[in-house]
């Protein structure tokens, strides 16, 4: 098997609205497929087909090269679904509904209360493990669900804009997570509108707009645009952009806040790169700060879904 998670044409209606066109998914596995959208993408609706909460109006789903829905019972026993809005059974209390989970996904008894002692610690809610589920924040629910979905070891988890509630903190601590949990082999489908977290954690990424799919692949592949607009910082900003104001490559520099924005005209990067260091060096300039001044993501997303709006 090729992929997890497998689409082909899947199309959504509702009513005659055309919510999702064509998807084509492919999340191979043991990546962290990040599934990235502003708000109203579609990305709620494609994973409530995709854990056949919802049907499609045409198109075929495959998971685990098995088909959504007829093998649907088979597929979610590896399959750690986390919804975006978690939760309904507000009156248990966290171990109850934790335990209750582990059962319904076929766990012994026994093994559903151990899962749940670790995985109620795993994700910080030890201490509330009496709390009934309705007296929790929404951040605090969100772990919960996040536990749930981990609670019979899937292979392959669908997170839908985990991070929503939880606090700075708590995103950290979850990347981080996630992150470990790639390494154990596992395969993360995980929806969110936020590039940098996307960025943080996912090295795969399918980016939709409008309910279509604008782009699609490994992020180390599709960032590779080579960016114009550089930040930079060094010890003699002064010296340094009198430098490079004499460039005739240089199309734009300015100074903001003890930081040097300068674009470079793209058909001489290659005479930036080699002249700008050679000469800080030659004066003694010590360089602190170098990037792009948009993140790699953030530049495909601007350039797609200009494309996606032209092309309506
Ligand atoms: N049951 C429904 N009936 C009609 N329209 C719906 C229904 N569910 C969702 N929609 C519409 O489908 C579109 C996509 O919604 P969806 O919730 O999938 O987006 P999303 O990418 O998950 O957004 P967000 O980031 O805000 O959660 C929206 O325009 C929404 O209004």
């Amino acid at each position: 098997m090729e992929h997890v998670i497998e689409t082909k044409d899947l199309t959504k209606f509702f009513g005659k609205r055309n919510i999702i066109y064509h998807l084509d998914l492919k999340v191979p596995k043991g990546v962290v497929y990040g599934f990235l959208g502003p708000n109203g993408a579609g990305k709620t609706t494609t994973i409530k087909m995709l854990t056949a909460a919802l049907r499609p109006t045409y198109g075929e789903i495959r998971i685990f090269g098995l088909e959504i829905p007829q093998k649907r019972v088979e597929i979610m026993k590896k399959v750690g679904y986390m919804p975006e809005i978690p939760i309904a059974y507000e009156d248990m209390t966290i171990v109850e509904f934790l335990t209750y989970m582990g059962r319904l996904s076929g766990l012994k008894k026994e093994k559903a209360m151990e899962q749940t002692k670790e995985l109620m610690r795993y994700v910080g809610v030890g201490r509330l493990a009496l709390n009934k589920i309705k007296e929790l924040s929404s951040g605090q629910k969100q772990r919960v669900a996040f536990a749930s979905a981990l609670i019979a070891d899937p292979e392959l988890l669908i997170l839908d804009e985990p991070t929503a509630n939880l606090d700075p903190l708590g995103r950290i601590e979850f990347i981080g997570k996630i992150i470990s949990l790639a390494k154990e082999g596992k395969t993360i489908f995980v929806s969110s509108h936020i590039v940098s977290e996307v960025e943080k954690m996912c090295n795969y990424v399918g980016l939709i707009n409008q309910g279509r799919l604008i782009a699609q692949g490994r992020v180390s592949e599709l960032t590779q645009i080579e960016e114009t607009e550089y930040d930079i910082i060094t010890s003699d900003n002064g010296k340094a952009c009198e430098f490079l104001r004499e460039k005739p490559y240089v199309r734009e520099i300015w100074e903001e806040e003890g930081t040097i924005r300068v674009q470079v005209d793209p058909r001489f990067l290659d005479e930036f790169f080699l002249q700008f260091p050679k000469y800080l060096t030659s004066q003694g300039i010590r360089l602190k700060l170098f990037r792009p001044h948009t993140s790699p993501l953030e530049r495909i997303l601007m350039e797609k879904f200009n494309i996606g709006e032209e092309s309506d």
